[in-house]
């Protein structure tokens, strides 16, 4: 085939999630011309390109990268968030049309997108979120739009036809005004937080807990992979705990210090629900479980002084099964409180986020795909506003697993086993099933204190105790 000398989209980024979006691109029939920093990058992806690289303009200058695409353009981001999106936006704005649309596709602040949105005037901008990490990227990733609606649906035909598919329909969906999209994926990056960390608990407790041998471990997690927690991360859990280094042959698990990286979205989800006062507790347990990852020396000193914290648990005591409904719980939860999150950014941003289609998109493609998620779009679909822990389905699960996640955190407790992300999911499942709770106290205090007022039992608003002389 020919070289084609137009390109009906750009991308600037040619890296690990860039290059495989860009093949992916070609490899539905749309040609696409690259620019990278690098330039040698670009020169060499487009060599490595293999039969792809007819559908490939690579291009050494933003100057020729404009001109390469057909108009009105549209051109992709794929760089890391903050300051090199700026500065991309800034060399391309006096290229480009007022119709032409720039498309931030990393994983962008969603406050940096709603700023981007109100302050580019010249051009168009939309903020999308990719999941799916590089093989999603390249096969089918999940993709969550944000932006003016007549801007999406001007690239959804390529971004629909990249997308993954479930049961023949594209996880590609636009989510909303401005940064919409961003926001639904760092959400979405939150879910995955806790996920990771619930399931990073558990091998914690096969591993210190049952001394059970990595290949062991696997094997369980591809046998929970079977079941109702059927989903990316348990089977790439199973995966990477049965791989063996290439160098030493020993377990690869063994070799990867215990210090979890983050790049921002976690911790942003984190922030974020404390200024909508989202309850997330489990996600942000996980983001505070990364933190703590990281203080090596620290823990390594605590263990000096005080002996180290888990310990064997008599064989009896636990079991894959009570680990495997532990996790199925714990799941449930994590989006229960993901996407109560999301329906709070919607009623405070005015979004009308469409929390049904969000799990639809998220069925397949993402990190966080899980046979979970149809069964959450229907039980969305019937009533947005109920909490996903109070549709029949998700009660099922819940009244079945509470009773092992109740007895796996109290053996945590018991023999040592820091669970953080589990613990907060218990509590917050207990929380959200007391009717009468114990604020009153709080209340009672500020009162006492800083005479704040509360509410009575018996309607009476602003009222006030009697502790300093006056009462109601
Ligand atoms: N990796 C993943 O699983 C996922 C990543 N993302 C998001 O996608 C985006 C890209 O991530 P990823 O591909 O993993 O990152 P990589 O580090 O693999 O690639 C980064 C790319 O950005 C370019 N770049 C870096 N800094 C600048 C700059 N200042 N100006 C211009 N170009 C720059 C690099 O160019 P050069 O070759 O010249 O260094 C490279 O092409 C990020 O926002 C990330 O959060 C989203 C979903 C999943
Ligand atoms: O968006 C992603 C997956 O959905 C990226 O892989 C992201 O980098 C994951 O977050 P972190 O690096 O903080 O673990």
């Amino acid at each position: 085939m020919a070289q084609e000398d137009t390109a009906q989209i750009g991308l600037i980024g040619l890296g690990t999630m860039g290059s495989a979006l860009a093949l992916n691109i070609a490899e539905k029939g749309f040609p696409i011309a690259v620019w990278n920093r690098k330039t040698q990058v670009t020169r060499d992806f487009h060599d490595e390109a293999g039969e792809l690289a007819d559908k490939v303009i690579p291009t050494e200058t933003h100057e020729e990268l404009v001109a390469a695409i057909a108009k009105p353009r549209a051109i992709i981001l794929m760089v890391p968030a903050g300051e090199p999106v700026d500065e991309q936006i800034a060399k391309l704005r006096p290229l480009l049309d007022a119709d032409d649309v720039i498309i931030d596709a990393g994983n962008a602040n969603f406050h940096d997108t709603n700023r981007r949105v109100r302050e580019i005037d010249d051009v168009e901008f939309l903020g999308i979120g990719v999941s799916g990490g590089e093989a999603g990227a390249r096969h089918g990733p999940a993709i969550m739009g944000g932006g003016k609606k007549e801007l999406w649906d001007r690239v959804s035909h390529i971004l629909e036809a990249i997308a993954a598919k479930f049961e023949g329909e594209p996880c590609a969906a636009w989510m909303g005004r401005e940064g919409a999209g961003h926001f639904v994926k760092a959400v979405h990056n939150g879910i995955e937080y806790a996920d990771m960390q619930m399931i990073a608990e558990a091998y914690g407790v096969m591993r210190d807990g049952m001394k059970m041998a990595p290949d062991a471990i696997g094997d369980t997690f591809a046998r929970f992979n079977e079941g109702a927690l059927k989903s990316y991360l348990i089977e790439i859990s199973s995966t990477v705990t049965k791989a063996a280094d290439t160098h030493t042959g020993q377990p690869m698990i063994d070799l990867i210090l215990d210090k979890a990286g983050q790049k921002g979205t976690g911790r942003w989800t984190a922030i974020e629900a404390q200024h909508l006062a989202a309850p997330i507790p489990a996600i942000e347990a996980a983001v505070v479980a990364r933190n703590l990852s990281s203080r090596v020396a620290a823990r390594r000193e605590g263990e000096d002084m005080f002996g180290a914290a888990p310990m064997e648990i008599p064989s009896e005591m636990i079991s894959d099964e009570m680990l495997e409904r532990a996790l199925i719980a714990g799941k449930v939860l994590c989006y229960a409180q993901g996407f109560d999150m999301i329906a709070a950014a919607s009623a405070q941003f005015g979004w009308t986020l469409p929390l049904p289609e969000i799990a639809k998109v998220w069925r397949e493609g993402c990190i966080i795909r899980s046979a979970m998620l149809d069964d959450m779009a229907a039980a969305l679909a019937e009533d947005e506003d109920r909490n996903l822990m109070l549709a029949p389905a998700f009660a099922r699960h819940l009244r079945e697993g509470h009773v092992a996640l109740r007895e796996l955190v109290a053996i945590g407790a018991r023999f040592g086993h820091p669970m953080p992300a589990l613990s907060s999911g218990l509590s917050y499942f207990d929380t959200m099933r007391t009717a009468r709770g114990t604020a009153n106290m709080i209340q009672a205090q500020r009162d006492y204190f800083g005479e704040h007022g509360f509410e009575r039992t018996d309607g009476i608003e602003d009222a006030h105790g009697p502790w300093h002389g006056h009462g109601v």
